[in-house]
């Protein structure tokens, strides 16, 4: 990945009864973040790609990077800007094989084991996580903490691994300052943001924090 720029804050989706996916994506892009991540765990593959389609174009129209969740041959198909891989999805190795090297692959750590593992493998970022409890993934994975990203960060510093760590979970906007001096590189919201009265307001406060 050449630019990390809009590395700072990434808005991931998440089915919620009140806003389309559509509508979440559009309303982080409103309040300036830009780098999407569409994550519809529940649905088919036509409904992701169908969602995919209107959501990249968007996403192009705003000049925002567009990453979709677990579905590599749609990211390719699309011609996304990237797809996002965790424990139980295609092993990055083997997605770097099918997409190359121009496509961002994100993977999911929650230890330093994973970060070194993903790193090996070829992913461009990490999500890492979850800093604290969550009900939009199911399965979490143990909570980190700030002592869990300074730790993390750490022992990748002494082995030399230079890769960007996006925090995620649970994170709300007063947790963003401390999560930051961490060392890590940027933040992942879904939730914060959608529960939000007013999710572009609040997309907004957190840019300009
Ligand atoms: C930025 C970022 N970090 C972590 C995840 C979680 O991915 P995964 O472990 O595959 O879990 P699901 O999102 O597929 O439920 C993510 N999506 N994005
Ligand atoms: C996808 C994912 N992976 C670890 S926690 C999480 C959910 C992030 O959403 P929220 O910001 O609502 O906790
Ligand atoms: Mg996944």
């Amino acid at each position: 990945m050449e630019d990390n720029t809009a590395m700072e804050l990434q808005f991931i989706t998440h089915y919620t009864g009140r806003y389309t996916y559509f509508d979440s994506a559009r309303m982080a892009l409103e309040g300036g973040c830009r780098w999407i991540q569409l994550r519809m765990k529940e649905a088919t593959e036509e409904e992701v790609e169908k969602e995919a389609i209107r959501v990249q174009d968007l996403c192009r129209q705003y000049g925002a990077t567009f990453i979709i969740d677990d579905h590599v041959a749609l990211a390719k198909k699309l011609h996304a800007d990237g797809v996002h891989l965790g424990k139980k999805d295609m092993p990055i190795a083997e997605a770097r094989k099918l997409l190359g090297k121009d496509f961002i692959i994100g993977g999911t750590a929650n230890t330093f084991e994973d970060v070194q593992m993903h790193y090996a493998a070829g992913a461009d970022y990490i999500g890492c996580g979850p800093f604290r409890f969550t009900t939009t993934k199911k399965n979490l994975s143990p909570v980190l903490g700030l002592e869990g990203y300074r730790n993390i960060v750490s022992r990748m510093k002494e082995a030399g691994i230079n890769l960007p760590i996006v925090a995620i979970g649970g994170i709300a906007f007063e947790d963003i300052p401390a999560i930051m001096q961490t060392g890590v590189s940027g933040i992942a919201l879904s939730g914060s943001i959608l529960r939000a009265d007013d999710p572009i307001a609040e997309t907004r406060r957190i840019i300009n924090s």
